[in-house]
């Protein structure tokens, strides 16, 4: 199932992921809600895609498809990947642990040995800048802290003892949504330097179109519900990002007050 990137053609049409037609109808009869319809996405080994709309449109429905968290009720998801990490807004870790402990938990699951989980937690606090921290309880830690030791144990979520050729694959849902300004701009830096290096695709859910031009290599945007693909735009080779904000903030604007009018 892996995709093996041995020639030009191979790596044009490789995928991490590729989502089909795919949609989600929740309950049944006249309580249905149709959250997603006929979604069409692929997302490149190693790319960094955003998925943009506005509340409520799906985007948290189409990351937990793509998690295996729940199944689509059309279409087909196709994962050419390891088991895709995933991390949300809240950090959700292990109270009882130390940020080491929490990180090192997914390399356990994964059935590493006792020393390679040493050397690799040392690695990924080293990579989010918590090198000094790893003995730390989370409720030692402050916000942005936690989202680092969070972003750590996603990173050791997509580590396999085996079959390293299988490309990464991290599903992040609004994480830096719950934190002050300044701490979001500094842990959006961090991110983006922590992807350039390392080799995984990521699937960044926003609804905030500056974080999305400043972090996606390509930017998706999803109609309002059900939610669908309407535009994307890619963020490569482009000079102006105040110009791009403001237009895909526009065309935003334009998906919700169709909603709206409904
Ligand atoms: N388990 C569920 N049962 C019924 N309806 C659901 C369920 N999960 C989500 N929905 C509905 O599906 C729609 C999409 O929800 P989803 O959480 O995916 O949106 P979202 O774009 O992530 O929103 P937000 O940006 O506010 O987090 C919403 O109308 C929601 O009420």
């Amino acid at each position: 199932m892996t995709a093996t990137l041995s020639s030009s053609e191979h790596v044009q049409s490789a995928t991490a992921v590729r989502l089909t037609g795919v949609g989600k109808v929740f309950g049944r009869g006249q309580r249905a809600v149709a959250a997603l319809d006929g979604v069409n996405l692929s997302v490149a080994p190693g790319e960094f895609v955003c998925l943009l709309g506005a509340s409520g449109c799906g985007k948290t429905t189409l990351l937990n498809l793509v998690a295996g968290l729940d199944a689509p009720t059309a279409g087909t998801i196709t994962l050419n990947t390891s088991r895709p990490a995933v991390m949300f807004q809240e950090a959700a870790l292990m109270p009882w642990l130390t940020a080491g402990r929490n990180i090192e938990l997914p390399l356990r699951l994964a059935g590493f040995g006792r020393a390679d989980r040493q050397s690799k937690v040392a690695e990924l606090l080293d990579l989010v800048r918590l090198s000094g921290s790893g003995h730390k309880r989370p409720h030692e830690l402050s916000g942005g802290m936690r989202q680092r030791v969070a972003l750590a144990r996603s990173l050791a979520a997509t580590q396999r003892v085996k079959g390293t050729d299988e490309p990464a694959l991290l599903l992040m849902d609004e994480p830096f949504a719950a934190l002050d300004a300044i701490t979001r701009d500094v842990l959006q830096g961090e991110l983006l330097r922590v992807y350039e290096r390392t080799a995984t695709a990521v699937l960044f859910v926003t609804h905030d179109v500056r974080e999305a031009v400043r972090l996606g290599q390509r930017v998706v945007l999803l109609s309002s519900r059900p939610g669908r693909v309407v535009q994307e735009w890619s963020t490569e080779d482009v000079t102006d990002t105040e110009e791009l904000t403001e237009e895909i903030t526009g065309r935003l604007r334009e998906v919700i007050s169709t909603h709206a009018g409904r």
